[in-house]
């Protein structure tokens, strides 16, 4: 039985320690599950401590992103996006526009995701958003440093999928099926200053949910990321010291019925004369598994909400409409 109903919209995001969620007591590890489920369905985005990733890998991730985005832009281009059959790789400025109807974001990008080589069975068979990385040359360690930091983030990934699974009083290891082979996708972003010269409603990032299972984020102490509360208030997500921003994506509502949320959020640079610097992780079960209502969320008719997908057929969706948008 779930006793918590939010008494009013969240004002504030709150921090999770993470640390207890590591210990051999089950306890120690539902008393964290409880505070994941209660800031799931409040906001849908909160802050997690002592998640086991050394600060240094933090800080040298968001250099490593500083590095490239100052690289000239000839040099950017020559693993641009419009190279890659899979969307790998640089996202010139303004490739993209997350909220409809608004102009471009004014943000420059890197993707990568899961390496398949071009004789890989899915890629072969054309499954979308398969297939190799682009790799910039340099910096000289960029794809290692890269590819270091996301073993990082998939570790973590997969532990919160546990805490998630507990959340929602089911076993552990209810969503370690879907996550032998996850599919993630490590971006890097980079937002100038806001020019005042910025159209109407142009914004950093325009208003989106993510669309996956989980958004972990990495973001440097510029500040500028807002998020809607549920009585449509924006909330600043200031910087806190190394901690990650965890948000729900668009398949978490799926699987849990619409109990935990995928909230909106938005980006401004409105810092004076600093550029902005942040790395998402976008982390979700492999490409086939099949995102459906989980028994503990199931209503009584037997008739969820929402209609069972699978997670790659999701995914292709989402880029095929918000980078041809801004095309
Ligand atoms: O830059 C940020 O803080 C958020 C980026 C974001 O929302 C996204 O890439 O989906
Ligand atoms: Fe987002």
């Amino acid at each position: 039985m779930k006793l918590y109903t939010p008494p009013k919209p969240a004002e504030f995001i709150p921090v999770i320690d993470l640390g207890p969620s590591f210990s051999l007591d089950i306890e120690d590890r539902k008393a964290v599950a409880w505070e994941i489920h209660k800031a799931c369905r409040d906001t849908g985005f909160f802050y997690i401590k002592n998640h086991g990733v050394p600060p240094e890998v933090m800080a040298r991730h968001l250099t490593l992103a500083r590095e490239f985005f100052s690289l000239p832009p000839a040099v950017k281009a020559e693993v641009e996006v419009a190279k890659s059959k899979c969307t790998r790789g640089f996202e010139a400025m303004a490739a993209q526009t997350l909220d409809e109807g608004s102009p471009p974001d004014l943000k420059e990008g890197f993707l990568m995701g899961v390496d398949r080589p071009e004789d890989h069975p899915d890629v072969v068979n054309g499954v979308p958003n398969t297939g190799p990385n682009q790799w910039p040359t340099t910096p000289a360690h960029f794809k290692r440093q890269f590819n270091e930091y996301m073993g990082h983030m998939v570790r973590l990934g997969s532990h919160l999928m546990r805490c998630i699974a507990l959340s929602l009083e089911l076993p552990e290891s209810y969503f370690d099926e879907g996550l032998v082979d996850p599919l993630y996708i490590g971006r890097m972003l980079h937002y100038p200053p806001h020019p005042a010269n910025a159209a109407f409603n142009q914004l950093g990032a325009g208003a989106h949910t993510d669309w996956g299972m989980l958004t972990l984020l990495l973001q440097d102490d510029v500040g500028g990321l807002e998020i809607e509360n549920a009585a449509g208030d924006w909330l600043k997500a200031p910087y806190v010291q190394d901690a990650f921003i965890i948000n729900l994506g668009e398949m978490m509502p799926v699987l849990t019925n619409g109990l935990y949320h995928s909230t909106p959020h938005r980006v401004l640079n409105n810092s004076s004369g600093r550029d902005r610097y942040s790395c998402p992780t976008f982390f979700d079960p492999d490409y086939h598994y099949q995102v459906k209502c989980v028994p503990t969320c199931m209503p009584q008719s037997g008739e969820p909400l929402f209609a069972e997908t699978t997670v790659g057929q999701h995914i292709a969706n989402m880029y095929a409409k918000t980078y041809g948008r801004a095309a």
